[in-house]
């Protein structure tokens, strides 16, 4: 009897096939952008990379000479933008046309069903993206300075006892930063289970390789195996990682329900979202309810966790690779906040080497990889270059700041100004007080980094040995008055 449904689901499955490649044949009437070779049925499937997706796209435009690029994979299209000026074109300015996401069955099965990132334009998009347009506007992140600049002194403190678990500790400042501000909840350390989630749904969002490109989001028929048919890696990983995502959403959520219910007073993201709701003063079509509040919080989480740690981790890159780029970057602290305190977003404007630094660092984020590696915008875009960014009436190159590391158009990232905030605060507080070095083995000789970014969602470099050397005995007690 198995073999019989066996038989019937591929003949099922190949018909589908079928029917995908040829009615998407049929249905262009325009020329496509060239890309690889296709084969009938399966498409350009055995071309579509697995590791580092954008880095092939890039040798690809190279080959068939386009910066637009097209490939179809079992009948699911795909258009590759290479060029920062076509990114802008189509996602900013007809955005309204563009802003609708393929499915992404990779991440309903890793639990992110409720995610707005992954929905289309309707009443759910619209109720969840308002909720986070209001939550993340410049002035309320205004609140959360206090809470990034404690936090941010915490990391570097925590850069220098305990250097060889840095980038777990990366992970801790982005994690102790969202709960806190999403949930009130406190973090404590690497140790914590938020921290031990956090890694795991970094774990899971990290193996959704570039968004439907996974055996999952090929074939979601496979979502309804059992769970000891998990055979293919996305499945079994995807599994895997769910419970660390049903935590991040369910928990939290039900400790702020608790806190509120026992009269303990908290303020936080989503305890906000719950009163506006008790008010009673919410049009009716903004109404959340608990699944919607559920998950804007486990997008909260999930979203300003992982890409604050990746960012804060290139950053540390950025600095063993440049020394006198860091040099540069501390004497302007020295200079402007002096040596008996410790900086502040109230120093910000004064520090734009500082910010510049900040900005070359979100030129790594790969959702933004090839548009911002174009050489008719950047000369030498593979060189971590923050003085490209200097004015031309102050000697410097004048280039504009990249684009689409925050997303494009009526997806961009409602959380950015939080997020640029955590970053810069992370930044200037260990440019302060830490000179970040080459680490180096028992012979005193200094161990090169090997430069390997993750394939994923969101990548990051994977781990390298860092040193963190404090600048200055001051420097420890400043960060130990906390
Ligand atoms: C350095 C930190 C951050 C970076 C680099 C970043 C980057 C991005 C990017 C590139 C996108 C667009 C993804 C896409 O088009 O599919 C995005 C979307 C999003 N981000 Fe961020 N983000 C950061 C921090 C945050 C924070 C702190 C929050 C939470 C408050 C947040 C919430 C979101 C949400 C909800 C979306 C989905 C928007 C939509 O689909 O309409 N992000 N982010």
């Amino acid at each position: 009897m198995d073999q019989i449904y066996l038989a019937a689901g591929l003949f099922s499955f190949c018909g589908i096939l079928a029917w995908r490649y040829y009615s998407n044949r049929k249905k262009s009437p325009y020329p496509l952008p060239p890309g690889p070779p296709a084969d009938p049925i399966i498409g350009s499937m055995r071309y579509m990379p697995t590791e580092r997706p954008e880095l092939a796209y890039i040798e690809w435009g190279k080959k068939y000479n386009s910066d637009i690029l097209y490939i179809n994979v079992l009948g699911q299209s795909m258009v590759i933008l290479n060029k920062r000026e076509d990114a802008v074109e189509l996602l900013d300015r007809r955005g309204a046309k563009y802003m609708d996401r393929p499915p992404l069955p990779y991440f309903d099965e890793l639990g992110f069903e409720g995610m707005v990132t992954s929905a289309n334009n309707g009443p759910y998009f619209r109720r969840h993206r308002k909720a986070f347009q209001n939550g993340f506007t410049q002035t309320k992140c205004i609140q959360y300075q206090p809470l990034e600049e404690n936090e941010a002194r915490q990391l570097a403190m925590r850069l220098i006892t305990d250097s060889e678990s840095w980038m777990a500790q990366m992970v801790t400042f982005s994690t102790a930063i969202i709960a806190n501000l999403a949930y009130g909840i406190e973090v404590n350390g690497k140790d914590d289970d938020f921290v031990k989630w956090s890694e795991g749904v970094g774990k899971g969002v990290g193996g959704g390789a570039s968004a439907s490109a996974t055996m999952v989001d090929i074939f979601p028929i496979i979502r309804n195996l059992p769970q000891w048919l998990s055979i293919f890696p996305s499945l079994k990983l995807a599994r895997e990682c769910r419970p660390y995502v049903k935590n991040i959403h369910e928990m939290p959520f039900n400790i702020v329900k608790d806190d509120m219910e026992k009269g303990i007073q908290k303020i936080s993201f989503i305890r906000s979202l719950l009163e506006e709701r008790a008010s009673g003063k919410v049009k009716p079509v903004d109404q959340l309810n608990d699944y919607d509040i559920t998950s804007i919080g486990g997008t909260t989480y999930a979203a300003g966790m992982d890409t604050t740690w990746s960012t804060t981790s290139i950053f540390v890159l950025g600095m063993i690779l440049n020394p006198d780029t860091q040099r540069k970057a501390q004497q302007e602290i020295d200079s402007i906040v002096g040596t008996d305190r410790l900086p502040t977003f109230a120093d910000r404007a004064k520090l734009p080497a500082v910010e510049r630094i900040v900005l070359e660092t979100s030129l790594v984020i790969v959702n933004s990889y090839a548009v911002n590696r174009d050489t008719s915008t950047y000369s030498s875009p593979e060189l971590f270059n923050p003085d490209r960014y200097i004015p031309v009436s102050e000697g410097g190159e004048g280039a504009i700041p990249p684009v689409g590391h925050f997303g494009f158009g009526r997806r961009i990232c409602p959380g950015q100004n939080l997020g640029l905030n955590n970053v810069w605060i992370a930044v200037a507080t260990t440019l302060a007080t830490i000179n970040i070095q080459k680490k180096k083995d028992k012979n005193e000789r200094e161990i090169e980094p090997v430069v390997e970014m993750t394939t994923g969602f969101v990548s990051h470099p994977k781990y390298f040995p860092v040193e963190f050397q404090p600048r200055s005995e001051r420097a420890v007690e400043l960060l130990k008055k906390l």
